[in-house]
Formats: C-alpha cells, structure tokens, sequence
C-alpha cells in the first residue's frame, strides 16, 4: 500500500496528519538540566557536564556531531534561564490566566528556556517559538505543546523592556520590588544586598546585574610551584589576561578551559576567584610579632584557600593545619594540598570541638558556611533556592567558629574571619557580637585595607567587603582580628 503520510507519517484520533516532534538535542539538554535543578535540588554547574558528555555520546552513535558550539549554547539556555528566572516568571505569570504555582514545573521550565531565547538572547522569535513548541511537544505531549505555544506568542508580542515596564511596578512606588523584577532576584535578597553595600539606585543596580553575568575564569599559580607570568606563557596570548589585584592571579579569556592549563593539571595552580586569594593573601600578610610557624585553615573544604595559604607558609618554612568538619570535603583538601612545597596536614575536625590546643596556631583562617549571596554568578540556581530564615540558621555556627578560632589563634597571633556573603547579619553582626562576648578571648581588629594593596573601594575599614560590580571579584568578606 502506498504511505501518502510522509516517512512520519500516520494519522491522529482526529484524523489529523501526525508528525513525530523534532528532537533538539539542545533543546532537551537544557530542558533536563531544569529538571534536575528543579526537581531534584541538583546543581547546575555539577550535572552540566554529565548531560554534556552524555549528549556528546548519544550524537556519535548516530553518526551525528554534538560540538562545542552545541555545548555552549546548551549551557548559556541553562545558566541564562535559571538567572533570569525571576524576570521570566513575572513575564509568564501576564500571560497565563491561571497562578504559576498551578502550572506544572516541567510546563513552566520549557516557557522558561522559551522566554529566555525570546528575552535574553539574539535567537530570532520564530525560531525561539517553533524551538519551544517542538521541545513541548517531545517532553510534554502535543496539548500541552498547544499551551506553549499560546503563551510564548504572547510573550513575543513586545521586547523585554516593555515586558518589565508592564510587570516591574515603578521604581518611585516599590523601589525593591522594582529591582527584584528588573534584576531577577528575590525581593528579600535585594534588600540584604542593598543594606550591606549602601548608597544609592545606580550602585545596587550595578551590583544586581553584576550578580547576572558569567564570571571570568581565574586561576590562581601556586607560589612556589607556579607563577602567573610561567603559566600565561605556556598558553597562546590572546587567552589569558593578567589579574586585576591578586599577585598570583591569572584570567582565562572568555571560553578558556582550566582543565587545558598543564599548571592546573599538575596541581600547581587551581580555578579561584580573586576575591579567595585576597583573603589568603591578606591573612599572610598581616604583620605578626614573635613566631610564625604554625598556621591553621579551621573551615578548609574543598581547600582553594588552604591551598594557596600552603604554599605561603611553605615560602616561611610554616606549617599548615588544615581542618574540615566533612570527610568528603577533607579528601578534597587533601587533593588540593598534595605536591605543596611546605609540611602541612589535613584533618577531619569540628571547629567547634577542636583536636588543636588553645593558643597553639599564630595565623588562623576561618571562611565559614554561609548564604552564599556573594557568589550568585556562579551558582545561578542558589538565589531561588536560599530563603531568608536560612541567615539566621548559619549565626550560631558562624559565632562559634569565630571564637574557637580566636581561641586557636596565641596571644598576638592574628585570626581571618571571611564568608562568601555581604550580608549584614553574616559578617559584621557575627565580628562585633563575638568581639563584645564574654565568653571569646579578648581581639583587636586590624585594619585589613592595607593589606589588600592596590585595591580601590574598601570602604572606612578595618574590614573590608568585595564587590562584583566594584572588583569584578565575588563579594567576599574579611575580618582581621589579633588575639589580645
Ligand atoms: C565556605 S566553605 C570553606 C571554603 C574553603 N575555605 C575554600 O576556599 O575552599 C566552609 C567549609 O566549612 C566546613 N564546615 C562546616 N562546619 C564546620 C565545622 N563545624 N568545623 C569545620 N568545618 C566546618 C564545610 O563543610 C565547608 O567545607
């Protein structure tokens, strides 16, 4: 019998020709990825890679290629959509008659990566649209593809600046609210961002877009073992970029893959933000009188900072104790540690418990667990995910850490206390409450800006808090206190 249908042929219930939907195999990577953020709290720069290297597989079993330009766009739908989400959602929520939280998460993952590509990138709009539709239909099912498509013909119908002057209310009437929209942050965290840096619209605006950019990948060489200038030179030119503060920094141009660093394969630098290598090298830094041969890292997992402190105290002939309350994350520490020049040790502890005896350590870094507010570029998930009560659940460990550090650290000897968040309530409160307590041994702090030299905007001091916007850096906190 002759197929009149076409080689996909066959005939819906309604007697409508039947067409099997188009498989993107970007299109459904970025859509699995969402679910796994979504659904299962995965990360998405950790199942990234495996969705990466599965598609890759796939494409060549059928004879087909999956290259890196497949991969980048995959990844830029994935980080794109989950930073811009909030946006995105008040955009969708003007175009479907019925409250979000009643349209099913996979529904509202595939309008998401659709308004990204209409809002967010150069994709022209049709091919945004079919794009969408043809993932609906392959994930979803041809009715709720019918969904899609409605909803996304809206969203096409005006660019993203009208979209926001519709579903942003005006600055003037709910400047917070405004931002959280225009910016795609929750609202609370705004207002935690905005109270820690100050000021006015533009430096919190900046800050917030800052916040919705990719970072820059930055190594740092492990002094001893590797040096900016070695490593620079052992890539083609256009591909690195010195760093902007850190004296052991290096910037991988936009696309670089520090796994293609030999230095970085050997373990003679690492990936590290230049923000992770001020505090280390402030700490290293801070003048000492009397001995300076036991150094101690109290929060050290997965041990970018310990690393680099390693190596500083190696240059000293110091000994480096690295504690970390996670096995998993100590066996870490160990793997960044390994070929240091210098003695040092891991070990799995409790700062709050500690195995060392007072007074023994005459440098002591803690970079305690936080919010992780200060490093939203590069978790584009976490935003979503943190609720404000989970501030005040970090405080006590926080606190405790900081006095079992000051108790580590001997009379003179100096303590860094550094989180990975601006907030307020994660920095200064925890510094002043335990330096007003009874119950923690008697600190000074010391004024940490001379100890970051060359960088601008510290602010009155003694600590210091990095910006995005200012310092390209993540908003990294630091501390300095000296035991009484
Ligand atoms: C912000 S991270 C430290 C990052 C690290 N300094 C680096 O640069 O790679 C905080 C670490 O503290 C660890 N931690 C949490 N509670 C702890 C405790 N009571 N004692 C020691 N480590 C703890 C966490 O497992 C986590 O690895």
């Amino acid at each position: 019998m002759k197929n009149t249908q076409g080689r996909q042929g066959t005939r819906s219930a309604q007697g409508t020709p039947y067409r099997r939907p188009q498989k993107d195999p970007v299109r459904i990577l970025a859509f699995e990825a969402l679910r796994a953020v979504g659904e299962r709290d995965a990360y998405a720069n950790l199942v990234l890679p495996g969705l990466l290297r599965a598609a890759e597989q796939d494409a060549a079993k059928k004879g087909r290629t999956f290259d890196r330009r497949d991969a980048a766009l995959a990844t830029e739908l994935v980080y794109g959509t989950l930073r811009h989400q909030g946006t995105y959602d008040a955009v969708i929520a003007a175009c479907v008659d019925r409250p979000l939280r009643e349209v099913d998460p996979p529904v509202l993952d595939v309008l998401a990566l659709g308004a990204h590509q209409l809002l967010g990138t150069r994709i022209p709009a049709h091919a945004a649209v079919s794009a969408s539709v043809e993932l609906a239909r392959a994930v979803l099912g041809d009715g709720r593809a019918r969904f899609v498509n409605a909803v996304l013909r809206r969203i096409c119908a005006q660019d993203l600046d009208a979209w926001l002057a519709q579903v942003a209310p005006p600055y003037d009437e709910d400047p917070e609210e405004h931002l959280a929209v225009v910016h795609s942050h929750p609202r609370w965290v705004v207002s935690a961002l905005w109270d820690a840096l100050g000021g006015g619209r533009a430096g919190i605006e900046d800050l917030l877009a800052a916040d919705n950019e990719r970072p820059e990948v930055t190594l740092v060489a492990r002094p001893g073992r590797s040096t900016p200038a070695g490593i620079a030179a052992s890539l083609p030119p256009e591909t690195t970029v010195p760093g902007r503060w850190s004296p052991y920094a290096v910037r991988l141009a936009e696309g670089g893959d520090p796994a293609a660093v030999p230095a970085v394969r050997d373990g003679d630098a690492g990936v590290q933000d230049e923000g992770s290598q001020l505090v280390a090298a402030a700490l290293a830094a801070a003048p000492l009188d009397g001995p300076d041969a036991r150094w101690l890292d109290g929060c050290a997992g997965p041990g970018g900072k310990a690393a680099l402190l390693a190596a500083l105290a190696a240059d000293r002939g110091a000994l480096l104790v690295a504690a970390e309350k996670q096995p998993h994350r100590a066996r870490l520490v160990g793997r960044a540690l390994h070929g240091n020049p210098g003695p040092y040790q891991v070990v799995v502890a409790d700062g709050t418990r500690p195995v060392w005896r007072p007074g023994s350590f005459d440098r002591v870094l803690v970079d305690v667990p936080c919010t992780g507010l200060g490093a939203l570029r590069r978790r584009p998930e976490a935003r979503w995910r943190r609720r404000a009560e989970d501030v005040g659940g970090f405080a006590p460990l926080q606190r405790a850490l900081l006095t079992e550090a000051l108790t580590a650290v001997r009379p003179g000897g100096v303590v860094a206390y550094a989180t990975c968040s601006p907030h307020l309530a994660e920095t200064r409160a925890v510094v002043e409450d335990v330096t007003r307590s009874p119950h923690a041994p008697a600190a000074d702090p010391v004024d940490a800006r001379p100890l970051l030299p060359g960088v601008p905007a510290l602010g009155d001091g003694p600590d210091v808090q990095l910006w995005p916007h200012l310092h390209g850096t993540d908003a990294m906190y630091l501390a300095l206190l000296r035991r009484r």
